[in-house]
């Protein structure tokens, strides 16, 4: 038996999930084996999932999304860094919850990935997603070195909003080390940065941005990218390989612009992953891959998987955006291609049998199938889940 589960967002963490499921099925089959394997999809969860698969976690002091300093975490197992940008640029990190969806800066998620080169870093998985920020990724890069500049010669104010008053963009001066590292943009979404299926209009509004400020986002974020093509690229031989990875040398040099790459990037998947910081990753040379194939990797979840016969999968909602690569049906996308058989538990459960069944997922334990109070369930989760698992073993295991 695997648990390989996602948080219940508002009630439990991916860890308290396992622990839960594991103790409901224990208490119908005592001696049941039971692998647990917290799973993320690159959002918020991931560095806490990466830890409790063996990495070491590393504390480092950041600034916020609105400059304040916070602690933030990422994760280390030999020279493979797991740098989750929630953990600096997250909703959860803006101070007392309040919304700033012009102003919350990306800057400390590049200082967690300077933190990770520091730590001598050759891998990153980059996980994106559940940010408070919309600045196409524009604070990281200038963590990492880069310049942006307003008509005056001085740096544009922090957000996406600032970057209205870009004149020039300088990325001559980026950390030199990130041309030998690989780095890997392991994302929630597969949006591009700008337009209608772009991250102002998709995600600005869970950021607290109205119509007009989704608007202002999208001409900022299509003005920087626009700037970005006529500036000067990275140095160093190891240009960055562009949205496909294919390293060459189009980046390289001070005198090189980066023309038709940045362009390209800002229609690639996953630029507009985490506020457009996807954009900013793919510039430095990243490679788009879907969070939660990224994260089954670097779990080990092939190996998990070999003596399971029943994988147990699971996040807080499962509705229409489980379907969209969501960690639940990348589990059962990836257990199923193993021949094995997939449930899932859930807070709230919000998709037809048929929905479930097209994602590889047999059957789907609501907590609100043994509680149909929604607040109940999850103000006592815990225990709730506990229940539905006990029933999994019924189920499945008597
Ligand atoms: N214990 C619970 N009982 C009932 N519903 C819950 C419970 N916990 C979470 N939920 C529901 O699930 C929602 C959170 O969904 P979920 O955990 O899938 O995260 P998400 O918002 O999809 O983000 P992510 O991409 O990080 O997974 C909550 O807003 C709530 O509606
Ligand atoms: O952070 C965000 O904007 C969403 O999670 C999509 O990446």
């Amino acid at each position: 038996m695997l648990v390989a589960a996602d948080k219940f967002k508002g009630s439990l963490t991916a860890v308290q999930v396992a622990e839960r499921v594991t103790a409901g099925l224990r208490r119908v089959v005592p001696g049941v084996e039971v692998t647990s394997l917290p799973v993320a999809d690159g959002g918020d969860g991931t560095v806490d999932a990466a830890v409790a698969a063996g990495f070491e976690r590393r504390e480092v002091t950041v600034a916020g999304p609105l400059g304040d300093e916070v602690s933030a975490a990422f994760a280390l197992r030999g020279d493979t860094a797991v740098v989750e940008m929630a953990e600096a640029s997250g909703l959860q990190r803006l101070p007392d919850g309040v919304l700033a969806p012009l102003s919350a800066s990306t800057y400390g998620s590049g200082e967690l990935l300077r933190a990770a080169l520091d730590a001598g870093a050759r891998t990153i998985v980059f996980g994106v997603g559940g940010s408070a920020t919309t600045d196409g990724g524009a604070g990281m890069l200038s963590a990492l070195g880069a310049r942006f500049l307003d008509a005056d010669g001085q740096p544009v104010p922090p957000g996406g909003g600032g970057l209205v008053e870009l004149a020039s963009a300088d990325l001559s001066g980026l950390d030199p080390r990130l041309g030998a590292v690989e780095l890997v943009l392991a994302s929630d979404v597969d949006n591009p940065l700008t337009g209608p299926k772009g991250a102002p209009a998709v995600y600005g509004p869970q950021k607290g941005a109205s119509p007009d400020d989704v608007q202002a986002l999208d001409e900022a974020l299509a003005h920087f990218a626009k700037i970005l093509e006529g500036a000067p690229g990275p140095t160093g031989a190891a240009g960055p390989g562009g949205p496909t990875g294919a390293g060459d040398a189009r980046g390289g040099g001070d005198t090189a612009l980066l023309g038709a790459r940045a362009a390209e990037c800002a229609v690639s998947p996953g630029a507009g992953a985490a506020g457009g910081i996807g954009y900013g990753a793919l510039l430095i040379g990243a490679r788009f891959r879907p969070g939660i194939d990224v994260m089954l990797d670097v779990l080990g979840f092939a190996a998990a998987l070999e003596n399971a016969e029943l994988v147990i999968t699971g996040e807080g909602s499962l509705d229409e955006q489980t379907l969209h690569g969501k960690a639940p049906a990348g589990v059962a996308a990836a257990a199923r291609a193993a021949g094995k058989e997939v449930v899932a538990v859930c807070g709230r459960l919000a998709l037809p049998p048929e929905a479930l069944g097209r994602a590889g997922i047999r059957r789907a334990y609501p907590l609100t199938g043994v509680e149909p109070d929604v607040a109940t369930c999850i103000a006592d989760a815990g225990p709730i889940l506990e229940r539905v698992a006990e029933k999994i073993a019924r189920d499945f295991l008597v």
